[in-house]
């Protein structure tokens, strides 16, 4: 196995308010994602799960630390360079979906694609797949507020992987669902790395959902322990 992203040594503080002094969230804390697995940080509420993705995301810079994709560091490249990285490696799910509400679920699928400047023909076809691969190819022509939550997540999901990433970072991605929306989507996501042939990083506060993992890390006060 080969490893597709290293978090190393990585610190990130944030102003805290009245005379406390900074809150360290992330301390000197390292991270290896390997390519095709699936990779799952759990912590209580608070403890830095999200700062985390943001950071392996390119998303904020740490303080400290590097990130290496493929074993480059991706805060030494410009900011068009990190926005054409992330856009093309990597797809993100978060817990609330941020779909375009004026967009159908097709179109919403379609648009990180048709902003790379892909053919809309192509696109759609493979926007159209990964609706019926997450099992609602007849909600394509629907506006998000006429989709359930659990749709609207596989729709979210599916906008994550129209650019073909090698990563999903997905952070909370059931947070806001009931439990049987919940067990569907993560199934979904689970079987991502065999037929899309991605790895995944999983932020989830639910112990039991780590348990499908390759590898489990828990995050507590700014280190991550392997589980
Ligand atoms: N931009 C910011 N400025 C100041 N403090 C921040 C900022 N972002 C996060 N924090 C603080 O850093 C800590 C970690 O936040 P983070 O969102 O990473 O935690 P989390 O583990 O993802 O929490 P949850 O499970 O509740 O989503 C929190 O105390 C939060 O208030």
């Amino acid at each position: 196995m080969s490893t597709i992203l290293e978090g190393q040594h990585i610190t990130k503080q944030f102003a805290s308010e009245g005379n406390n002094g900074p809150l360290t969230v992330l301390d000197n804390t390292s991270i290896t994602i390997e390519k095709g697995s699936v990779v799952t940080v759990s912590g209580v509420s608070g403890c830095g799960k999200s700062t985390l993705l943001h950071i392996l995301g390119g998303l904020d810079e740490p303080d400290s630390g590097s990130v290496l994709w493929n074993g480059k560091s991706i805060y030494k490249m410009g900011q068009e360079e990190l926005a054409q990285f992330r856009n093309t490696n990597l797809g993100f799910v978060f817990q609330f979906h941020h779909l375009l509400p004026e967009f159908t679920a097709l179109e919403n699928i379609m648009m990180p694609a048709l902003i790379k400047g892909e053919s809309p023909q192509q696109v759609e076809e493979r926007a159209m797949s990964l609706l019926e691969e997450f099992g609602i190819p007849g909600r394509a022509e629907h506006r998000p507020t006429q989709l359930s939550g659990g749709e609207q997540q596989r729709v979210a999901m599916a906008r994550a992987l129209v650019n073909d990433p090698d990563l999903i970072l997905a952070d909370e991605p059931t947070g806001n669902l009931d439990e049987k929306n919940s067990d569907i989507l993560l199934s979904l996501l689970f079987d991502l790395r065999e037929k899309e042939d991605v790895s995944i990083l999983l932020i989830t506060h639910e112990k039991d959902i780590a348990k499908q993992s390759d590898m489990i890390y828990e995050l507590s006060k700014g280190k991550l322990h392997e589980v």
